[in-house]
């Protein structure tokens, strides 16, 4: 194990947004340890910033403006861990804060100990496409078996939202009467870990040797990235079942995934095959790649498999994933990598794409999406809708509607 100091530069430079220390531990799962100071809004900060002076020196950039050898050291850690495992853990991290997901992992215990009827009356079925909501158990299942969990479903507040309208944007269904900090709490909670999200895309980007600001310009400004928040509670086992899962082994469809959990469960395959435990240290983060982040990095990063088996008998657990996903219309083609960064990229690995959704890297992401949640709202109609992906079995619920739907939005095809 071992520790570095500062990740970007000095505290005298006002530009410079994080801040930050880097832990190994032991293989596999590298825990890292960041002090990010992210800008209150997702969309006008450059947190891991490599800017350049704005003369033109033609000499190296001041002290305050590089950043330091820690930043890139952890940058390489990222880039390692996304290459491999798919996966890491970031420990400590000040945004979204431990109060903050603490609170909000109490808050969701008390949601989920609430009798079946007012959570029900939440029921995902009544928010449409914005898909928010309750989702009971027995509501999504992986591979024809039924998960072991209830969950709710959430985002942003899109009260009046340019997409609005579209699958996955609008209107949320909290407890307010029963546990009226829930919204709250919700609501913080996903603009601080969409701010995380963005600060591991601005490390990505150097780690790939992109042109700066490559991945936050061309996959999450169009016009924001997609913010599925998500928080599951897992039962026991039946012991008489046998074989039953929290959630089956899958990886994850978007570009990137942050979890938080209160409990042991959550498993990766490791590249040589075994599952092994992701471990639980509060305030971390567990932050992995997804199938679109896969196929745009051209397989160098990994999307990897994962489960949650169920908890202990006598005992539950609550994870919180956030799916941080590319902006609706962001246009699904391959990054411009340089040939130091190609030369990475393994000759099989194409192979793991056989086994996601994906047929082609083409079209906006709305059109992967749009799949997704027509499974879920089978009447759905896009328009000018083509779809890129095959349907997935995760989800079980299917509701109809009744009147044919009219969807503001465009989706540039
Ligand atoms: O809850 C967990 O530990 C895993 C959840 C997960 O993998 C998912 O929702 O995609
Ligand atoms: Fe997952």
């Amino acid at each position: 194990m071992w520790n570095a100091k500062d990740l970007i530069g000095s505290a005298a430079s006002p530009d410079l947004q994080v801040r930050s220390s880097f832990q190994v531990l032991a293989a596999p799962l590298v825990t890292s340890n960041t002090r990010l100071q992210p800008s209150s809004t997702w969309a006008n900060q450059s947190p891991l910033s490599t800017s350049q002076p704005s003369t033109t020196a033609p000499f190296s950039p001041p002290p305050h403006r590089r950043p330091a050898a820690a930043a890139l050291a952890t940058v390489a850690e990222i880039h390692s861990a996304f290459k491999t495992f798919g996966l890491f853990l970031l420990t400590e991290s000040p945004t979204p804060s431990l109060a903050l997901t603490t609170e909000l992992s109490g808050a969701f215990a008390k949601f989920y100990a609430l009798p079946q009827e007012d959570k029900r009356a939440l029921d995902l079925r009544n928010g449409g496409w914005a898909w928010r909501g309750y989702m009971p158990f027995g509501g999504e299942g992986t591979k024809d078996k039924t998960d072991l969990k209830e969950g709710f479903y959430g985002g942003p507040e899109h009260t009046s939202h340019e997409l609005g309208g579209l699958p996955t944007y609008g209107l949320n269904q909290f407890p307010d009467a029963q546990v009226p900090e829930l919204r709250e709490l919700v609501l913080d909670f996903t603009e601080r870990i969409t701010e995380l999200g963005v600060v591991v895309c601005e490390a990505m980007t150097i780690a790939l040797k992109l042109e700066r600001g490559y991945i936050k310009k061309k996959i999450l400004d169009k016009p924001n990235p997609v913010q599925l928040f998500r928080c599951f509670h897992y039962i026991a086992a039946d012991d008489a079942k046998g074989g039953q899962f929290g959630i089956g082994e899958h990886s994850d469809f978007g570009l990137l995934t942050l979890l938080a959990q209160n409990g042991p469960g959550l498993q990766v395959l490791s590249p040589g095959g075994k599952w092994l435990d992701v471990p639980v240290i509060p305030g971390s983060f567990v932050v992995n790649v997804g199938d679109i982040l896969d196929r745009l990095t051209s397989g160098l990063y990994v999307s990897p498999f994962h489960r949650a088996i169920p908890p202990a008998p006598g005992t539950d657990r609550i994870s919180i994933p956030f799916f941080f996903d590319p902006a609706w219309n962001a246009e699904m083609v391959p990054f411009p990598l340089p040939p130091t960064t190609k030369s990475q990229i393994p000759e099989d690995a194409e192979k793991r794409w056989t086994r996601t959704t994906f047929r082609n890297l083409e079209g906006v992401w709305g059109q992967y999406l749009g799949v997704k949640v027509r499974k879920v709202f089978p009447d759905l109609v896009l328009p000018e809708f083509t779809a890129v992906a095959r349907e997935s079995t995760l989800h079980k619920l299917a509701v109809p509607q009744n009147a044919a739907p009219t969807i503001r939005g465009a989706i540039a095809v």
